[in-house]
């Protein structure tokens, strides 16, 4: 009871930032460490949620909102290094989990090989590396897009899996008391393709954020309900689903390349300013 009420006093008076870690807390210092694989549970045909343990065990991973790491394994090929973006808590301890998408392909690829590790395998893990650095409250930094501001509405339009490069900003958003309004616009072929998608429904029942899942096979889902829009993604949903476009609003943008083309196309033509592709 005291520590909660020391706590939100120092909320309160902004003497704790939520949105980062002390660094003395970070496991991540841009070296070379290792990771160990905890668990792995299958989310679709090709989607995993795996959660990795880190080697201080006392440590955050480190990121922040907006981060992401790479990952190598020395046995599957000391030259291949691939990015991910976490999704679990930045201040969950020991722990970090990521959303892996294993991509079909003739020979073994790097995704499909970590999906397919047994429990207790180590991996080399690096970072952070920075995609945008959510500051809390509405303030965001994309070095790439030169963007360095406030913004009171921020719109997301992501494509199956890429949610995870916007999941830990949803859930900072929504669970620390930041009145910054989201309009996620979450798009994918089938139903179980939106991963992750009934942790975002607790957000919207809980008025955190506003969401809208989209399908583009009409097709599905067989036999489920499904009460959002469907077809291929066009400007009016755009208009429809997220903030309107004024300078108080930023559009962030993850998916397929295919899909960030258009996507950013159809936003312009809409007349968004701020729409950043990540
Ligand atoms: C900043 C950043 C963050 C990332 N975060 C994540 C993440 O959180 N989760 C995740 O699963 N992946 C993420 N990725 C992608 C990841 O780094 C790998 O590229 C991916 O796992 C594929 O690697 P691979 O070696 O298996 O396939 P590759 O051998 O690299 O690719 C095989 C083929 O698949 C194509 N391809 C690659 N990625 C995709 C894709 N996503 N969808 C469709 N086709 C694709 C390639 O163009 C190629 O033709 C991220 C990438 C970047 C740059």
């Amino acid at each position: 009871m005291f520590q909660s009420l020391l706590y939100q006093f120092k909320l309160r008076f902004k003497m704790i930032n939520q949105f980062d870690i002390k660094q003395e807390f970070k496991f991540l210092n841009n070296t070379q460490q290792y990771c160990t694989l905890h668990s792995k549970q299958q989310l679709n045909q090709s989607t995993y949620l795996m959660k990795f343990a880190i080697s201080q065990q006392d440590k955050c991973l480190g990121t922040r909102i907006g981060q992401y790491i790479s990952l190598n394994d020395p046995k599957f090929d000391i030259n291949t290094t691939r990015y991910y973006c976490p999704i679990s808590r930045i201040d969950d301890v020991g722990m970090f989990d990521l959303l892996v998408h294993a991509i079909q392909a003739e020979n073994k690829n790097f995704s499909t090989h970590i999906t397919t590790l047994n429990d207790g395998h180590i991996l080399n893990i690096n970072g952070p590396f920075t995609n945008y650095l959510y500051h809390g409250y509405g303030s965001i930094e994309i070095p790439k897009d030169n963007i360095n501001q406030n913004y009171k509405y921020i719109g997301i339009v992501a494509e199956s899996s890429a949610i995870a490069a916007f999941f830990q900003l949803i859930e900072g958003i929504a669970t620390n008391g930041d009145n910054t309004h989201i309009g996620l616009l979450y798009v994918a072929d089938t139903i179980d393709e939106l991963v992750l998608m009934e942790e975002l429904i607790w957000y919207v029942e809980e008025k955190k954020i506003n969401a809208t899942f989209m399908l583009r096979n009409e097709q599905d889902p067989i036999g489920k309900v499904f009460s959002g829009p469907k077809g291929q993604l066009k400007p009016i949903y755009l208009e429809q689903y997220l903030p309107q476009p004024n300078d108080q609003t930023l559009i962030l943008v993850c998916g397929s390349r295919a899909f960030k083309k258009e996507t950013k196309q159809q936003l312009e033509y809409i007349h968004h300013q701020n729409i950043a592709i990540i």
